[in-house]
């Protein structure tokens, strides 16, 4: 018998627990995650990993689950700062009346960078490595996230009418040409366009925003058949619901991804499914907002790509992913009126692996695979609100909050070590936080 060659690596991570997503839904025990560089080099029995690999550096994790770290597909990061502004109003006025008012007082490139840095404390601390962004200012947002090493889709926001960041849709557009240039290349930043809505949007910024898409490879992410106002009141004005000018003006594609999706009829189900398109459920903001239920368990039957978000913290209130797979999994077997919709280990594939998916990252993002890039996170079990164990993966979709998570390694960088954030000051954080607190309850800017 020969000796097994040793394997330098830069981590190795034995966890109790180890959930893999892929090849296939199961809860492995006793496993190693080796690290090397940014990327995972094999993830393996700690038995193999004692006799095959030497690390700089091994981090015991005996009570706790390694996973793939979460990627919340849907938000509006620096709305963080919005949290608890404005609660239990609908869509329109909450937006009419509410948000898009304060947004144009206080929303700024300072307002950005100290929102989105306060949205990833939050993330980060509840187990996601990656998050997909559509707000105002998005290169503040891209270099927030570039600068604290969390992997960040960040889309450009496109409307018809001036915003803060804005004159119009020709602004809009060269803005965001400009940055899906600047960080097309990078590690950590995934470019991508944002038009914001239907019903916010005509067709030829539509159109130009396909053809964006098409010339540069990124995907286009896009609100959509959010309430049952927003489908009658487009078949009223234009006699047409938006999946179907959606699906006429090229808009949903294998590269686009649909927010909320609330309302589908049979023929939207068709389109959706022969597009290719992805659906982004945020259960908790439909329903904080009234907006309605995605039926996720039909869509994933259909054979369509369900990845989860949470929104923004105005509307959800939080950014908790394991509050949301908990709502997700549970909203879905209501919709569906069969307690067997969407299985913990589906719920856990949703907030990962399709979200990769929807990006087009499946190759290095969503599982514990060799090769992939090494976003791992733990959730440590023995709080007495996750004990006993008989099964881990029951216990993060229907027992944990996102409190448990321990431990985040982005990029094969630690971001999270017992707890405690390690490249986030969250103490200077909170001091700023409660600057634009004072400011924006005192409303003035
Ligand atoms: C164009 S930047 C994003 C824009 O969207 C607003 N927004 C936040 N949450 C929602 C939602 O659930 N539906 C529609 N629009 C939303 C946000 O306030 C920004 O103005
Ligand atoms: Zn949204």
């Amino acid at each position: 018998m020969t000796a097994d060659t040793i394997i330098a690596g830069d981590i190795r991570i034995n966890a109790r627990w180890l959930i893999p997503i892929e090849p296939e839904a199961v809860v492995l025990e006793h496993q190693a995650v080796i690290i090397q560089g940014s990327r995972i080099a094999a993830v393996v029995s700690q038995e193999e990993a004692d006799r095959k690999y030497r690390t700089r550096e091994t981090v015991d994790l005996p009570n706790h689950v390694a996973m793939p770290g979460l990627i919340n597909m849907h938000g509006h990061a620096a709305m963080s700062l919005f949290r608890g502004l404005a609660d239990d109003l609908p869509l329109m006025t909450w937006l009419n009346d509410h948000i898009w008012p304060a947004e144009g007082a206080f929303v700024s490139e300072q307002f950005i960078a100290d929102g989105t840095q306060l949205a990833m404390a939050e993330m980060i601390r509840t187990g996601t490595t990656t998050f997909s962004d559509m707000y105002f200012f998005p290169e503040i947002a891209a270099q927030s996230a570039h600068d604290t090493g969390m992997r960040a889709q960040i889309s450009f926001p496109l409307l018809d009418f001036p915003t803060v960041w804005g004159s119009g849709p020709d602004e809009y557009l060269s803005k965001g040409e400009a940055l899906i240039k600047h960080w097309a290349q990078d590690d950590y930043v995934m470019p991508a366009i944002g038009p914001h809505a239907p019903y916010t949007v005509s067709d030829d910024p539509l159109r130009r925003s396909v053809q964006l898409s098409k010339d540069t490879g990124a995907p286009i992410q896009i609100h959509l058949h959010e309430t049952a106002f927003e489908v009658q009141d487009a078949e009223e004005k234009l006699g047409q619901r938006p999946v179907a000018r959606m699906s006429e003006l090229g808009v949903l594609d294998t590269n686009t991804q649909c927010v909320h999706m609330t309302q589908i009829n049979d023929s939207d189900l068709k389109a959706v499914m022969d597009s290719g398109a992805h659906v982004i459920h945020c259960p908790e903001s439909n329903l904080k907002l009234a907006s309605g239920f995605s039926p996720t368990q039909k869509l994933l039957d259909a054979g369509v790509n369900v990845a989860i978000g949470t929104d923004g913290a105005a509307s959800n209130n939080d950014l908790d992913m394991f509050g949301e797979l908990r709502t997700a999994a549970m909203v879905a077997k209501v919709v569906a009126d069969d307690a067997a919709a969407v299985s913990a280990h589906q719920a856990l594939r949703m907030a990962t692996l399709n979200g990769a998916r929807a990006m087009g990252r499946e190759q290095d993002l969503g599982s514990l695979t060799a090769g992939k890039l090494a976003d791992v996170i733990a959730i440590d079990l023995s709080d007495p609100f996750l004990q006993p164990v008989y099964d881990p993966a029951s216990h993060l979709v229907y027992s944990n909050h996102g409190r448990a998570v321990s431990h985040s390694w982005i990029h094969g960088v630690p971001q999270l070590q017992e707890g405690r954030l390690t490249r986030i000051d969250v103490a200077d954080l909170m001091l700023r936080v409660q600057d634009w607190q004072a400011r924006i309850r005192h409303n003035k800017s």
